[in-house]
């Protein structure tokens, strides 16, 4: 089934689920998180918000958007504290989930088996392409998965790398557009356009 808001408004409350927002930086998957969010709350569910403490970019208890969207949240040092602070929540959304430890998922299993309707935003690549964190595998165990894409920097194509514009090597590099623009894959990969 496509993923539909309204298919889940028509689940019995008892049945919880996952859903993940992947895809590179600026694709809009925290404009995408803060949207679904805002919606359960006008339908006066009860939401928590949780984002790893180490994102300290643009506000310390805020998610907020390239565009300047935002959303208040709970920065977490660990998966365990969503378990702990989620007890009375009916809806639970975790940005930047690529930051957290692999027992994310099991946290994630336990909330939507108790009913709670889970929505993880993250990067599904780190900068060097490869799969990042805990994101891979909350895909595999996710209902839904909605794959989201930035416009290439270089091209203007649709854009699914991050690519890193500074010479760091460590997997975690915070940053904005001084450290990463968004490339499609032949951009990424600087590969031979002779044929298009
Ligand atoms: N190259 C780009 N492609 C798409 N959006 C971009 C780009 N550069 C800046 N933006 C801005 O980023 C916003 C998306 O921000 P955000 O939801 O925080 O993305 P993400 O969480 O995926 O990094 C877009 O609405 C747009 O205003
Ligand atoms: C690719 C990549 C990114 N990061 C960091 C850079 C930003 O601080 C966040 C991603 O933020 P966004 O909301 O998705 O724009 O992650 C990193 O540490 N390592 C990487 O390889
Ligand atoms: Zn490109």
């Amino acid at each position: 089934m496509l993923f539909s808001e309204h298919n889940l408004t028509l689940r019995p409350a008892r049945y919880g689920s996952i859903e993940v927002i992947c895809g590179s930086m600026f694709s809009g998957k925290t404009e995408e998180l803060i949207r679904r969010l805002k919606r359960a709350q006008y339908a006066r569910l009860n939401v928590e918000i949780f984002k790893p403490s180490v994102d300290k970019r643009y506000d310390e208890k805020l998610v907020v958007s390239h565009d300047s969207n935002s959303i208040p949240s709970t920065p977490v040092e660990n998966s365990s504290a969503i378990l702990l602070l989620s007890s009375a929540t009916q809806v639970v959304g975790i940005d930047e989930a690529q930051f957290f430890d692999d027992g994310l998922s099991e946290v994630c299993v336990k909330l939507a088996n108790n009913g709670i309707r889970v929505i993880i935003a993250g990067l599904d690549m780190d900068y060097k392409g490869q799969p990042f964190g805990p994101i891979p595998s909350l895909m595999a165990i996710a209902e839904h998965v909605t794959k989201v894409h930035a416009v290439c920097m270089q091209c203007g194509a649709p854009a699914n790398y991050s690519y890193r514009l500074i010479a760091d090597t460590q997997t975690v590099l915070l940053g904005e557009k001084e450290a990463y623009e968004p490339r499609c894959r032949q951009c990424y990969y600087q590969l031979d356009r002779q044929n298009d």
